[in-house]
């Protein structure tokens, strides 16, 4: 299994330093597989893994080689949201159950990425899930949402790695993972992760931003790195900001730069293995153009997309938490509603506004009454 970008917490002291985001906005963690970053212009905390209070705020999290198998060709429409192919119906449910897709799991032949399975995670006495079971399939995009707190951004760090579940299992393209990312755990899938804040690093440009992991975990001549980066930045749109510093840059900006970063790839490494993005609230705090920008580029990296070059994108599939409405309906086809600690409804996007579930009905109208309770 090829590694060139490969990062993971084993062997990771959480003490060590790493290049710093400014103050105020959540750390970053660059998580790397073998040694830690010589290049480390400040120290860092490492919140939020561990049991600590804050949140890890960075983006790429395991790896190998990126990858995809078959490229489709379909291209998003603006027009119309493009339901997988495997199209599901939906039966509605009463708040508490899980409305079941028509197409059962055995009909959905998907080569199944990710699966947890029965997840509890607690935080001292806040018992955050209890019980989440759910699967990624190959060319999904899935968006998870649910009320503030109910443990959205902690079921992803238990997707990457990141946080080692209580209780239930994560599965990685059918390997079950122990505890968090390590090397025996790779299994063919390369996971990246782009936190809620862009988390670039603030002493470095755009440049080393974006090509941090091929200078520090890769034999690659400055030169090719630098032609990888520019090409990475071109599948996001952004031409001509190498050298800036993060804080040059607009919000949306930041958040095409972070992605560049976690798709980045030594294009020597075989393109044997698949690639997921998970995406924690990619459109938070941006206005509606520039959040629909952020929109169609998570559609147009995907393996149903085409970047802003015009070459089929390379991600197998994504997950996007979200609270943004635009955000549901334009860059994810399927969505599972946490709460409670569990997924209680999942469904195509379109399904969102039509549910009869409870919870859904509340959640989506932004209504006091309901079973949610704050
Ligand atoms: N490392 C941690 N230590 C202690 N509590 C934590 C930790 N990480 C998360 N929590 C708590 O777990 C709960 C769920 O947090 P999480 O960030 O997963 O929620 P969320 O659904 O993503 O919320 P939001 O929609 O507001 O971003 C919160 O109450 C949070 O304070």
């Amino acid at each position: 299994m090829a590694f060139s970008t490969a990062c993971t917490l084993s062997g990771r002291n959480p003490g060590s330093s790493v290049p710093s985001t400014p103050s105020g906005v959540p750390l970053s963690v660059g998580i790397f597989h073998s040694s830690l970053p010589s290049k480390s212009p400040q120290r860092v905390d490492w919140p939020g893994i561990g049991g600590g209070q804050g949140r890890v705020s960075t983006t790429y999290v395991s790896c190998s080689s990126s990858a995809s198998t078959t490229r489709l060709s379909s291209r998003h429409d603006d027009s119309s949201l493009m339901l997988n192919g495997n199209a599901k119906q939906l039966e509605t449910a009463e708040a508490g159950d899980v409305s079941r897709p028509r197409m059962t799991e055995e009909e959905d032949e998907r080569e199944i990425l990710i699966e947890c399975r029965d997840v509890y995670k607690s935080f001292g006495s806040k018992h955050i899930l209890r019980g989440a079971s759910f699967k990624i399939r190959e060319g999904e995009a899935v968006g998870i949402i649910g009320p503030s707190g109910t443990g959205k951004s902690t079921i992803l760090r238990i997707m990457a790695g990141l946080l080692a579940p209580d209780q239930g299992e994560v599965y990685i393209m059918g390997k079950m993972r122990k505890g968090l990312i390590s090397d025996e755990a790779l299994s063919g899938l390369r996971i990246g992760l782009v936190f809620q804040s862009a988390a670039l690093f603030d002493s470095l440009t755009v440049r080393e931003n974006v090509g941090f992991m091929l200078y520090e975990h890769s034999d690659l001549p400055k030169e090719k790195i630098l032609e990888l980066v520019k090409d990475s930045l071109a599948s996001v749109g952004l031409k001509g900001v190498e050298d800036r510093l993060p804080s040059e840059l607009s919000g949306g900006m930041k958040k095409r730069v972070a992605l560049a970063r976690a798709i980045i790839s030594d294009d020597r490494v075989e393109q044997s293995e698949r690639e997921l993005v998970m995406y924690d609230e990619p459109t938070a705090g941006l206005d509606p153009i520039a959040s629909t920008v952020v929109e169609d580029l998570i559609r147009s990296v995907h393996i149903n997309g085409q970047d802003a070059r015009g070459k089929a994108g390379k991600i197998s599939s994504y997950v996007v938490v979200t609270h943004q409405h635009s955000t549901i309906r334009r860059a994810v086809d399927r969505l599972l509603f946490l709460h409670d600690g569990k997924v209680v409804w999942e469904g195509l996007t379109a399904e969102f506004e039509t549910t009869t579930n409870p919870i859904v009905r509340q959640f989506a109208n932004g209504s006091l009454r309901g079973p949610i309770r704050y």
